[in-house]
């Protein structure tokens, strides 16, 4: 059955995962307190969170590893339970690599197409397909202990996607690979979403959630404290700002002598990179402070090489409601 055929299953409008107030104790620890989002078919949604937040033990449940006390999850319109039955339609890319480096990528993959129930011709072509998605079509008789820690995690995405996921769930896709591995990763997410694949992706970089996310979640300490379209949460909780760059002789390496304006409705201009921000005050609009910057800066004879208005990175917005202090003991 094709990918596009399989997903055309998931009703229109309905989403592809949907949790609603899970639940898990481990012990007398509280793991998930009641968590609850929704991820649209074909969409990629980025999980996030700090070390303990709760990520894996949610990844965990979807993939019917763990039962939740309290909660429910539905997939594809269904509702399931632990250890469900709709686990075949699910790709899991664990953190931990789990390959075995004395055998080739291609016996790495015939070991994991066969759990999943594949055999013969079918496997020889899926393995295939997924090789050349990964880029490693061309080191698929190389034993894994040979390849780089970029190739070993392409290839442990590939052996997630033998069997044609629908709902593809990566766990820290691109910890310890080079920028040419991450690159190929975003490209196979991107693609995977064209093929109407649903992606959940896991990850502490927040340049990677903003570069590929359409939805994401963070969690803290169990509970969703901050969810919806990329672009919504940013909007809610990054205050917009204005940037200014100065285009004057010396600038900006002996910045010393030049002084940016200060304007009603900013705090004064802070150095930020090769200019300075000026943060809003409250109740003032953006676009007011950049004409007040612009107009000040031609009043002083003050060249301008850039100015505009800009808002904060998903990295500040997740430190801002996560806060700065460690995590180690979590
Ligand atoms: N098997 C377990 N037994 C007891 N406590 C656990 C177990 N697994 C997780 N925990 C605890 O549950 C909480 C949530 O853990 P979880 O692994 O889901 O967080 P996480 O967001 O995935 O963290 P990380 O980013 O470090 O992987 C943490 O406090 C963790 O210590």
């Amino acid at each position: 059955m094709t990918q596009t055929a399989r997903s055309a299953k998931t009703a229109a409008g309905e989403p592809a995962v949907a949790v609603e107030g899970l639940k898990v104790l481990y012990g007398e620890r509280v793991a998930l307190a009641g968590v609850s989002f929704e991820v649209p078919a074909g969409t990629c949604f980025g999980l996030l969170g700090p070390n303990g937040a709760g990520k894996s033990t949610t990844m965990k449940v979807l993939c019917g590893l763990v039962r939740p006390q309290a909660g429910w999850v539905r997939l594809f319109g269904r509702e399931v339970s632990g250890g469900h039955a709709d686990a075949g339609r699910i790709g899991y890319v664990p953190q931990a690599i789990t390959l075995y480096d004395k055998l080739t990528a291609q016996e790495n993959l015939a070991l994991f197409g066969r759990l999943s129930g594949l055999r013969g011709a079918a496997l020889a072509a899926r393995m295939e397909t997924v090789l050349t998605q990964v880029g490693l079509a061309d080191r698929a008789r190389e034993p894994v202990a040979r390849f780089s820690g970029g190739m070993k995690r392409r290839l442990n995405i590939a052996a997630a996607l033998l069997h044609e996921p629908e709902l593809v769930i990566m766990d820290e896709p691109t910890v310890g690979v080079d920028p040419q591995s991450r690159y190929h990763i975003f490209n196979l997410v991107r693609e995977m979403k064209t093929r109407g694949v649903t992606v959940i992706y896991c990850t502490h970089y927040m340049e990677e959630a903003e570069a590929l996310c359409d939805h994401i979640a963070i969690l803290d300490h169990g509970a969703v404290i901050a969810r919806g379209p990329l672009s919504a949460v940013l909007r809610e909780h990054a205050e917009p700002a204005v940037y200014l760059e100065l285009d004057e002789p010396g600038y900006p390496e002996a910045p010393a002598g030049v002084t940016p304006p200060v304007v009603t409705g900013a705090s004064p201009p802070q150095p930020d990179g090769d200019g300075w921000l000026y943060r809003l005050t409250a109740g003032h609009d953006a676009l007011a402070v950049l004409e007040a910057v612009a107009g000040a800066c031609r009043g002083q004879g003050l060249r301008v090489r850039r100015l505009e208005v800009v808002r904060p990175a998903l990295e500040r917005v997740f430190l801002k409601l996560t806060g700065t202090s460690l995590r180690d003991e979590a």
